[in-house]
């Protein structure tokens, strides 16, 4: 059995072995160690510098600070003797009360240092674009339920219903404004249900153009026209044989194309372009619209029959506004992605950060959310995201009405304010109906409530 004394010896020995600077001070901030590298960077001797006041051997230290704070410091920059050093501090305790400290400098330079996060950052944007392809490669659901953070009211009612219709095979309408996380819980819901271990395929109705849509979603036979491909292509249906298909923007989907649809919902076969012969499909159909389908159906835009069939279950996502209480959770939760992705530290909101963001009105709803703290993340120094590094968006949101100005412009502005927050309210925040009152294109309208933030 070794000796403290010989144990003692041993554990020096070991900490001259490594290349980062130690330095061991106990409860009066005296030099109770420094490993042979920091010595020889020193140039101390231990006759020389142990039994002094640390503040006397190393410059700009923290180390009697930590002493008294008992917290830990990490990564902080330090600079001794003209040169630019990374540190860390901790506190040793014994039986809870703090007994010494413990210092390290980790890259005895920053170019060093920036070297080394350079090599981290690289690998990390290629791990992120290999995990993307792959994520791309198999199309399927990522997202379970309890990547959904929200513990409002609406959400745990609307998280009991997804898990009692998740595992039947009815056809599920997810509603609710752009960004709310519509294509989140339809992941959720394939994965809660008995088709988990197949397919999961997504297809935006309004991202491909009406006359690819039918090839997409059905695929073609080799011939079927000049150009296809040589031995023909599945479409999303035959690939989610068995799975979900998921129908994004489904009030996108042109007429033509939406009686084709029915045809195969209602008769479970499909008809690739070119085929001769009717192939069985058997696929759960999750269908997600940020508008309102009614409307389409009365404007004679959408089918009524699609309709009645395709909301078998309705799940309806609440606005971020409607569940401010689930802001704090979800700004970590993001702030804890984006550390990870970039292998950066998660910093803190401070308290004047976190009240600008409970009081938005999030018209882009989470989505608007991780877009702005993204923005906030690169432009924080350090661990904080304070109301500076939040987005112009946030912290000028001061209404033209808050702040009427002199200019034509600014007073039309105001005006213009006005008329759009009386018009919604008119409608009961009907858009659509807003746009119509005010005799105006949805879009324009879109424009107009995205510039005034409401
Ligand atoms: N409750 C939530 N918890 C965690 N992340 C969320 C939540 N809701 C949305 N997000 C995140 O917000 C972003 C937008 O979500 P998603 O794409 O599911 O919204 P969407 O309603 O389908 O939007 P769109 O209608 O514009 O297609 C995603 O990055 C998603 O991960």
């Amino acid at each position: 059995m070794p000796t403290t004394e010989t144990n003692r010896d041993w554990v020096s020995a070991a900490l001259d072995a490594v290349e980062e600077w130690v330095v061991v001070v106990d409860q009066h901030a005296q030099v109770v160690f420094l490993n042979r590298p920091y010595r020889q960077f020193l140039d101390v001797t231990p006759e020389t510098s142990y039994g002094r006041p640390v503040t006397e051997i190393i410059e700009n230290t923290r180390l009697h600070l930590v002493l008294k704070s008992g917290i830990a410091e990490q990564g902080r920059l330090q600079e001794i003797q003209g040169r630019h050093m990374i540190a860390n501090r901790y506190p040793i305790l014994e039986q809870g009360q703090v007994v010494g400290a413990i210092g390290t400098v980790l890259f005895h330079d920053t170019h060093e240092w920036r070297m080394m996060n350079t090599q981290v950052r690289a690998l990390m944007s290629e791990l992120d674009f290999y995990r993307r392809a792959l994520d791309n490669q198999q199309s399927g659901a990522r997202f379970h339920l309890s990547d959904i953070i929200g513990h409002s009211a609406v959400m745990r009612q609307l998280n009991d219903k997804v898990k009692k219709i998740a595992s039947g095979d009815a056809a599920v309408l997810i509603r609710g404004e752009s960004g709310t996380g519509k294509e989140l819980y339809a992941h959720a819901i394939h994965l809660l249900s008995d088709r988990s271990h197949n397919s999961f395929v997504k297809i935006n109705c309004a991202a491909i153009p009406e006359n690819l849509l039918e090839a997409e979603l059905f695929g073609y036979e080799e011939g079927a026209f000049t150009g296809a491909r040589k031995g023909g292509k599945p479409g999303k249906f035959q690939l989610a044989d068995g799975g979900t298909l998921f129908l994004d923007e489904v009030g996108d989907m042109p007429l033509a194309m939406q009686a084709k649809l029915l045809r195969v919902l209602q008769d479970r076969e499909v008809e690739a372009i070119g085929a001769t012969q009717l192939k069985p499909v058997d696929v759960r159909v999750i269908a997600a619209t940020h508008q309102p389908l009614e409307d389409k159906v009365k404007a004679g835009m959408f089918r009524e029959d699609l309709y009645y069939r395709i909301k078998v279950v309705q799940l309806e996502l609440p606005a971020l506004r409607e569940r401010r209480e689930d802001i704090p959770a979800l700004a970590d939760h993001l702030l804890e992605r984006l550390a990870r992705r970039t292998g950066r530290h998660k910093p803190k909101l401070t308290a004047q950060a976190l009240t600008r963001l409970l009081e938005h009105d999030w018209p882009g709803n989470v989505r608007e959310l991780e877009n702005s703290l993204e923005a906030a993340f690169y432009l924080s120094h350090g661990h904080k995201i304070t109301l500076q590094s939040l987005p112009e968006t946030l912290t000028h949101a001061l209404m033209p009405a808050q702040q009427p100005g002199h200019t034509l412009r600014e007073r039309l502005a105001a005006a213009e304010y006005e008329i759009l927050k009386e018009a919604l309210a008119a409608c009961n925040d009907n858009r659509m109906e807003a746009a119509h009152f005010l005799g105006i294109g949805k879009s324009t309208l879109y424009d107009k409530l995205a510039k005034y933030q409401l």
